[in-house]
This record gives C-alpha cells, sequence and structure tokens, in this order.
C-alpha cells in the first residue's frame, strides 16, 4: 500500500506540519518542520537536546505562535489561531511540565476533566491502571515526578482524545509504570487516535511507533518506518578496542567500496559493501595487531546507531 504522493504515511490525517517556523528572539529553534501523524498511527519524533521538538509540539497545540508555516489538528489550520473548545476537547496532552493545577488532588481533579468530555473514559478503571487510587488524596504538588506523569497520562487520556501529543512520557517511569503507558497508548492508537510522541527512549521509539521523524537544527532530517530507517542504513561490522588505532592499514588491507571511521574514541564502523571476506579482513587485522575487538557485530544497524549517524555523536 503506497502512501499520498507528498510522501506523508497512508491513513487520514490527525496532524499535519508544514514548513513550521518559530523562533526566540535571534536564534531559530525551529525552522522549516514537516511532520504527519495519521489516525490510528503513532509518529516518533526523535532528536538531540534543543532541536526543536517540545516547541514544535507547543506550536501545534497553541502554546505557542508560530513564525510561519502551516500546522493542521484533525483538518484545521490552527497555526496562529485560537484554539476553540471543540478543538480543545478533541486533543489531549501530556507535557513535560505536566501543567497541572498543583492544588488538586487527582481523582478528584480526574472526575472533573472527565466531566468536560462529551464520551470520558471510565475514571475509575484507567486511574486504576495507572495506579492513581495509591495517591489519590495527595495534592498534585506534593506527588512524586513519576506520580504526577502517570497522573498527567490519566488527564491527557481521560477525554478519549482523537489526537493526542505525549512529551517524553516514560521519561523516569519504573518499569512496570513504562509497560502500563506502552500498553494505554497502543489501546488508544487501536480506538483509532494519533499520537505524536516525543522520546529520546528509541527502544521506545521502536516499539510504539509506525513513523519516525528525526529532527536536528528545527528541521526534519529523516522520516520513515523505523524498519525502512535501519533498512536504508548499510550493513556495517562495528566493534569497540582501544581508542586511537591506526586504520589505514586496514583501509587498505579493505575494498575501496567499504569505509573504514572511529566516529567516537574507541568505537570503530567498517560500513559500505560488507560481505564475508570484508569481515575477515577486519578480524584478521585486528588479530595481526594484538588487538581484541570487543562488543563485534555484523549486520544492519539499529535505530540508536542510524540516529547517531544522522545526528553526530558530539554534545551541543
Ligand atoms: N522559551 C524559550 N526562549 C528562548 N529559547 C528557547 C525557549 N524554549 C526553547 N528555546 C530554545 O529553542 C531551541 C529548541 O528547544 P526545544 O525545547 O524545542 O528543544 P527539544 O528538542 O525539545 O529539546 P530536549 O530534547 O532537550 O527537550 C533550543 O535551542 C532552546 O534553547
Amino acid at each position: 500500500m503506497g502512501g499520498p504522493p507528498d510522501g506523508s504515511p497512508s491513513g487520514g490525517a490527525a496532524l499535519r506540519v508544514r514548513g513550521l517556523v518559530k523562533r526566540y528572539g535571534p536564534r531559530t529553534a525551529v525552522d522549516g518542520m514537516d511532520l504527519d501523524v495519521t489516525a490510528g498511527g503513532v509518529t516518533a519524533l526523535l532528536g538531540p537536546n534543543g532541536a526543536g521538538k517540545t516547541t514544535t509540539v507547543e506550536c501545534c497545540l497553541g502554546l505557542r505562535r508560530p513564525d510561519g508555516g502551516s500546522v493542521r489538528v484533525l483538518g484545521r489550520e490552527v497555526a496562529g489561531a485560537v484554539p476553540d473548545a471543540d478543538h480543545r476537547s478533541a486533543v489531549g496532552a501530556m507535557l513535560q511540565d505536566g501543567g497541572l493545577p498543583t492544588s488538586a488532588r487527582p481523582l478528584r481533579l480526574l472526575r472533573h476533566l472527565a466531566r468536560l468530555h462529551a464520551a470520558p473514559r471510565d475514571v475509575d478503571a484507567l486511574a486504576e491502571r495507572l495506579g492513581v487510587p495509591a495517591f489519590a488524596g495527595t495534592s498534585v504538588r506534593r506527588l512524586s515526578g513519576g506520580q504526577r506523569q502517570r497522573l498527567a497520562l490519566a488527564a491527557a487520556l481521560v477525554g478519549r482524545p482523537r489526537l493526542l501529543f505525549l512529551d517524553e512520557p516514560t521519561a523516569g517511569l519504573d518499569p512496570a509504570a513504562r509497560l502500563v503507558v506502552w500498553e494505554l497508548v497502543r489501546e488508544a492508537v487501536g480506538e483509532g487516535a494519533g499520537v505524536l510522541l516525543t522520546t529520546h527512549d528509541l527502544d521506545e521509539a521502536e516499539r510504539l511507533a509506525d513513523h519516525v521523524v528525526i529532527v536536528d537544527g528545527g528541521r526534519a532530517i529523516a522520516a520513515g518506518a523505523p524498519g525502512e530507517l535501519v533498512a536504508g542504513a548499510s550493513a556495517s561490522v562495528r566493534f569497540t578496542a582501544s581508542p586511537g588505532l591506526d586504520l589505514a592499514p586496514l583501509r587498505q588491507a579493505l575494498s575501496e567500496e567499504v569505509a573504514v571511521a572511529e566516529p567516537s574514541p574507541g568505537s570503530y564502523v567498517v560500513s559500505g559493501a560488507v560481505d564475508p571476506q570484508v569481515v575477515a579482513g577486519v578480524t584478521s587485522w585486528c588479530a595481526q595487531r594484538g588487538v581484541m575487538p570487543q562488543a563485534l557485530s555484523v549486520g544492519r544497524p539499529s535505530l540508536e546507531e542510524v540516529f547517531l549517524d544522522l545526528t553526530g555523536r558530539r554534545l551541543r
């Protein structure tokens, strides 16, 4: 099944962003961003710190006014517009700062939010799954970080939004809570919601997302299904050893169709037309020099390696 002619994923569009620009004074935080979320699909927005992910989400939610471009939420242009009640009730968001009233009590807050929606989820069942009863009477300001996040997810889901923004939903959650969050997201998607997921957890992106957008410098630098992004990268031999090995003899020993690099100290990658001869060439070069290659692997890179290759390994 092919996608629409503009290259976006197939299925109804829950969110369509084109050429989004947002500046903070002289700094351009978002610089011509394109992205799509389909109804019943999860798009993961991946990118290094400061890449412009949160700013993009905030523009989509109407929390920041874009300087350019178009944002269509559930078919309606919202860039620069004040969201109306219909629009607000169709969109759910779990943001990093929570945005929950600090003096509210969790269960009462969820019941209140449920009343604002036409067809809310069963509050008790949702609260139970996220373990809210254990801290139902504690005010939001006294909750632990993880409890606040679980409550924020419940608050985002309670109105059955058709488009859901999740900004690092499982960062700092314990493993059991992480699994529950993933389950709830999958269920919402199964009911037809579109999800824009911002995460630094590439395992989470691979598990949940059917579409991945890698962002750097405020724009999308790669997009596709996780499997496509990985398949598009060339096969490689990777190993770690002491840093600063002289790679010139290895380059000479291998065919010209492969590239040899040390992208970070002590981490070596041989990529290109990798075949059994290349693997043998690498291991015999190591043997000749008395180098023990650690964590030697051959094959397609993981999504994490694709991400690091595209965005670089240096902190900015
Ligand atoms: N309110 C603000 N005023 C000025 N600059 C800002 C503001 N918010 C963000 N920025 C800058 O805009 C750029 C993008 O920030 P943003 O928070 O969107 O990145 P991000 O991809 O969400 O990062 P992270 O992964 O760290 O959450 C950064 O350079 C940041 O310093």
